[in-house]
């Protein structure tokens, strides 16, 4: 009820974010655009340079526009709800943009039609979106086949420091982390002390 996206990304800026992700979905998520300009703004007017994602389920040209009008850097192409051409299409419109797409996958299959896509951003899933189910081991088994030019990001149900080193140890750049923060009183805490495990 409390939700203050602004108060939580400042904190994470504070604890060692890389980035932030701002969910904007209103019907599943709660969330909204103002709440992506809110972010942004609040990082713009205390200097703050982190790059902010565009969560949402992207399927059509006109929510990349809106990303951008609403401060994103990046925005999230999920494989699985787009066809190859308008990923391909999506990537573009962003880049063209100044921004970047973060494209997610949750099987072998999906994540070479990212990479055919053009991907510089891959996030590897551990959940399926369709079922929720959560398989962890997902992200070794693509980690060996993603070419050395793409960012790495593990994606969902991290829920300590040590899972993120794992991560790191199979070679991914970052993790995007929600739940196991946004439980607990104080997320900035929560963040930092998975960071001790990597930095
Ligand atoms: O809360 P988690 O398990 O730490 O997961 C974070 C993030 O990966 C997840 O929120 C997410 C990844 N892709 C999405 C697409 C839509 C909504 C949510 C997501």
């Amino acid at each position: 009820m409390d939700y203050d996206p602004v108060a939580i990304a400042l904190e994470y800026a504070e604890s060692g974010a890389s980035g932030i992700s701002v969910l904007t979905d209103p019907r599943f998520f709660g969330g909204s655009l103002p709440d992506l300009l809110a972010v942004k703004s609040a990082f713009l007017s205390r200097g703050i340079v982190l790059p902010v994602l565009r969560k949402d389920f992207i399927i059509d040209p006109r929510q990349v526009d809106e990303a951008f009008l609403f401060g994103a850097d990046m925005i999230l192409l999920i494989v699985r709800i787009l066809a190859d051409k308008t990923l391909v299409k999506l990537i573009e419109q962003a880049r063209e943009l100044g921004m970047e797409a973060l494209v997610e996958v949750h099987s072998e299959t999906e994540m070479k039609r990212a990479l055919d896509a053009g991907c510089s951003f891959l996030g590897v899933n551990h959940r399926d979106l369709d079922t929720l189910q959560m398989d962890l081991d997902l992200s070794s088994r693509l980690a060996g086949m993603i070419p050395d030019h793409v960012i790495r990001i593990a994606e969902s149900g991290l829920k300590t420091g040590r899972d993120c080193l794992r991560m790191a140890e199979l070679g991914y750049d970052g993790v995007l982390v929600g739940e196991s923060f946004l439980t607990t009183a104080h997320p900035g805490l929560a963040l930092k002390d998975f960071l001790t495990y990597v930095d």
